[in-house]
Parts: structure tokens; sequence; C-alpha cells
């Protein structure tokens, strides 16, 4: 099976975070591979990933990283693929410094920069569907049912909070 996504992280350390969004790839059935790349411990691996991303037949890439956190930006500046970046909770700063490294890339380079930790990671997986859904009805169709199943949890954990 061809991988459409790839995920990657500066770290070992981020993998629980990252996970999130593994998991929803599962869950909508979605080819992926998941590794560990660097743009500054491991740069040659990096650009080596980066440029042959597109030719190996990856859609798109997430990336996540914390404290400067410059993968997702590097990541983006070597190849076409849509990237989204997931700023990792740092245990300094928070995940501040990993967002705002992330997210403040210059003009011509985008990346699609989701919140820091667990629930942006979760939604880099559903954007990441999503990107893929433009051409994938079946995907499209999928997505609607998660948000109906998810609306009805909200009516029913609401009627039970409700007096
Ligand atoms: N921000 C980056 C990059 C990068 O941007 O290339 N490579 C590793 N790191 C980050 O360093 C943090 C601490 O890493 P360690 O836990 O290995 O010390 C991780 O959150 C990782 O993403």
């Amino acid at each position: 099976m061809v991988v459409e996504v790839g995920v990657i992280m500066g770290s070992t350390s981020d993998e629980v975070t990252m996970n999130h969004a593994c998991g929803i790839l599962e869950e909508f059935e979605v080819p992926y591979e998941k590794k560990i790349v660097s743009a500054h411990r491991t740069p040659d691996l990096m650009f080596q990933y980066a440029e042959k991303a597109r030719e190996r037949g990856l859609k798109v890439i997430i990336a996540g990283a914390g404290g400067a956190a410059h993968l997702p930006g590097m990541v983006a500046a070597k190849t076409t693929l849509p990237v989204i970046g997931v700023p990792v909770q740092s245990k300094t700063l928070s995940g501040w410094d990993s967002l705002l490294s992330i997210v403040q890339m210059p003009k011509g380079v985008p990346v699609a920069t989701v919140a820091i930790g667990d629930a942006g990671a979760e939604n880099a997986g559903l954007l990441a569907v999503q990107i893929l859904s433009t051409f994938n009805e079946e995907l499209a169709g999928k997505i609607n049912e998660r948000r109906d199943a998810k609306a009805r949890e909200v009516i029913t954990q609401g009627e039970r909070t409700e007096s």
C-alpha cells in the first residue's frame, strides 16, 4: 500500500503527542508512516526526506516538534506537499516557543499550524484527512459521519448536564 501521509517528529519524546495524529489516520484507514527526523540533529536526513516525499507518493506531511521547532518550516521549504505543523508542548515555555517557531513562517513558504499539544496533533490528523478528501468522496463521507457522531455525543452529554 502506498503511504499517503508522513508523520514526522523531531524526537522520540514527541511521540506521545504525535500519536494523536496517527490515531486519526488509523481511524480513517489512511496509510501513513511515522519517523523521527530532525532539522537540527539529522539535517541531511531531513533534506532527503522532504525532497523525496512527493516522488514516494506522499500527499501530506504532518511535522511535530518542540522548542526551537524548525522542522515543519524546513521541510516545507524543501517540498511542494502541504505541511501541517504541530507545536509540541515544551517543558520550559509550555509550547509557546514551539508555536511561534512554527506559525511565523515568512511569506512564500506556508506551514498549516495547528494548536499546541495533543488536541493540535489530533486536528493535524483530521486536517490531513480533509486534504486527502478533496479528491476522495468516500473519505469526505467518513468525515461527515464522524462529525455527526460527535455532535450526537455533545447533545447527549448536554442533556445529562442540563436541568
Ligand atoms: N525542535 C526540534 C527539532 C527540529 O526542529 O528539527 N529537532 C528536535 N527538536 C525538539 O527538541 C525537543 C526535545 O528533544 P529531546 O527530548 O530529544 O531532548 C523535542 O520536542 C523535539 O521536537
